[in-house]
């Protein structure tokens, strides 16, 4: 029986489907309960990310979206029916736990409860959601943003594969026509019909929180220079926090589609939580990715700016790719990436290096590939790569606690893994930098730059100045 009566006005309709799917009806609260999941899966009209997330989502749920344009991929997923969140106190009570084995053991075990209902649609799973901080012990954390770690199985997914669209709807209940009747009555219309655009309200910065703004970035890096002439390290990643308020609050949506219009060539992320704080940004680095079991990460370090003009642009990225100093930098990365796959028995294979020209930078680039012929974990492969010296530093352990000790602010996110993972084993994680964390009217911006032996503090600001301006453009 269909439930959609006819005279169901376009909102009332949103409302209706918004119930359907969240409805605590069909929920089983008990979040360790084995409740059999459905998952219905439907091919829908063309319909934009951000406008599905605008529309559909509701206070306290948590979001994911992220969108690569040159790949012409998206996903966007709201709410969670199954979530589990690491915190800091989990982690003092049991200082072995291991975040990443333990995100791993919830899919393991969600996996076996998801009942696949049109198994037609093969290519568009169910996904689960996943996001860690950079560090896991830290003095600097601020307790009330985000846990160590967060994975979750949403209500509701959308996924854009070249110029197809397709919604995931993770349920209790497994009356699989009534949802499918929804998603076929014009679903993405409807959802675009129930848009409210809101661009008309100018936002302006309020006061910058942070008064010696740069002096403390030029200082870190010196500090930096100094360990490393000490021999106590051979590379650090000194990263730096604008903190920013404006006049109103920040308008999400608004800045992912600037990043996304600013910054095609990057992943564009936005990750909300519950307490409508969003970790938000345009990264240009993917950690790892599986599809087939053919695994890729992006060994990604070495910065120049853009040319103004083509000759300019070529002459600027030579230099980079000549650059002696510039290519330690890079190597410290792809060796450690190389060294930590061959660790875990893979054999991994290097590209030749080469630029990755962005709209406002370029950078040095080496793709590594390796097969997966041995079940691996995916997130076992991340816990090994994270972080990578692009981020951190060498000797990692050594770099890590430098930075704990010369930056007064809480890294969040920034710098550390964002993904997703199918349950065939395929996944994407990409690096959370060229980030901010947003909430209301504030905003902490990050950016970082690598330091090796001849560094120049001067060059270094003027690196994270280029990558604070992009972000900047966009949420203002
Ligand atoms: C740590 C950041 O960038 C890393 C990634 C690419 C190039 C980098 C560099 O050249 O310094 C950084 O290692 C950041 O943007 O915050």
């Amino acid at each position: 029986m269909a439930i959609i009566p006819n005279h169901l006005s376009v909102l009332d309709y949103i409302q209706e489907f918004k119930k359907l799917i969240f409805s605590s009806s069909f929920n089983i609260k008990n979040n360790s309960s084995p409740s059999p999941i459905f998952s219905i899966s439907c091919e829908v009209e063309p319909i934009d990310p951000l406008i599905f997330i605008s529309v559909l989502q509701t206070d306290k749920q948590p979001v994911f979206y992220w969108q690569n344009q040159r790949k012409k991929e998206a996903i966007a997923a709201i709410g969670a029916i199954k979530s589990l969140n690491i915190d800091k106190n989990i982690c003092q009570q049991d200082k072995d736990i291991d975040r990443f084995q333990k995100c791993q053991e919830f899919i393991n075990n969600n996996q076996k409860l998801i009942h696949i209902l049109n198994k037609d649609q093969d290519n568009y799973q169910p996904h689960f959601f996943t996001y860690f901080r950079f560090f896991e012990q830290s003095h600097n954390f601020d307790n009330k943003s985000f846990p160590l770690a967060t994975i979750f199985l949403p209500f509701i997914q959308l996924i854009k594969k070249d110029n197809k669209y397709s919604v995931t709807i993770n349920t209790y209940n497994q009356n699989k026509k009534e949802i499918l009747d929804y998603l076929k009555d014009n679903f993405s219309e409807k959802i675009e019909l129930n848009y409210k655009v809101n661009y008309s309200q100018e936002n302006k910065i309020n006061s910058h929180l942070e008064n010696a703004k740069y002096q403390g970035f030029i200082d870190k890096v010196n500090k930096g220079l100094e360990a490393i002439k000490s021999e106590k390290l051979t590379k650090i990643v000194v990263a730096h926090a604008l903190e920013i308020k404006t006049e109103n609050k920040f308008n999400i949506v608004k800045s992912l589609e600037n990043l996304r219009n600013n910054h095609p060539d990057c992943y564009i992320f936005s990750i909300g939580n519950e307490d409508q704080e969003y970790f938000i940004g345009a990264s240009p680095e993917r950690l790892l990715s599986i599809k087939d079991n053919q695994l890729v990460s992006d060994a990604l370090a070495g910065s120049a700016p853009r040319g103004k003009n083509e000759d300019e642009d070529f002459l600027i990225g030579n230099n980079l790719l000549d650059s002696e100093k510039e290519k330690r930098e890079h190597q410290a990365v792809s060796n450690f990436i190389f060294n930590q796959l061959s660790a875990m028995g893979l054999q991994p294979k290097k590209a030749s290096l080469q630029l990755l020209k962005l709209s406002n930078i370029q950078h040095l680039w080496t793709p590594i590939y390796a097969e997966i012929k041995e079940e691996i974990n995916p997130l076992e492969i991340v816990r090994q790569l994270h972080p990578t010296p692009a981020v951190a530093g060498v000797p990692i352990e050594v770099a890590c606690q430098e930075i704990e000790t010369s930056e007064k602010f809480d890294r969040s996110l920034y710098a550390a893994p964002i993904g997703w993972l199918d349950l065939q084993g395929n996944c994407e994680f990409i690096v959370g930098i060229r980030s901010a964390l947003i909430k209301e009217n504030y905003a902490r911006l990050y950016a970082g730059a690598g330091i090796v032996t001849g560094s120049k503090p001067e060059q270094e600001l003027t690196e994270i100045k280029l990558k604070f301006q992009a972000l900047l453009q966009a949420l203002i």
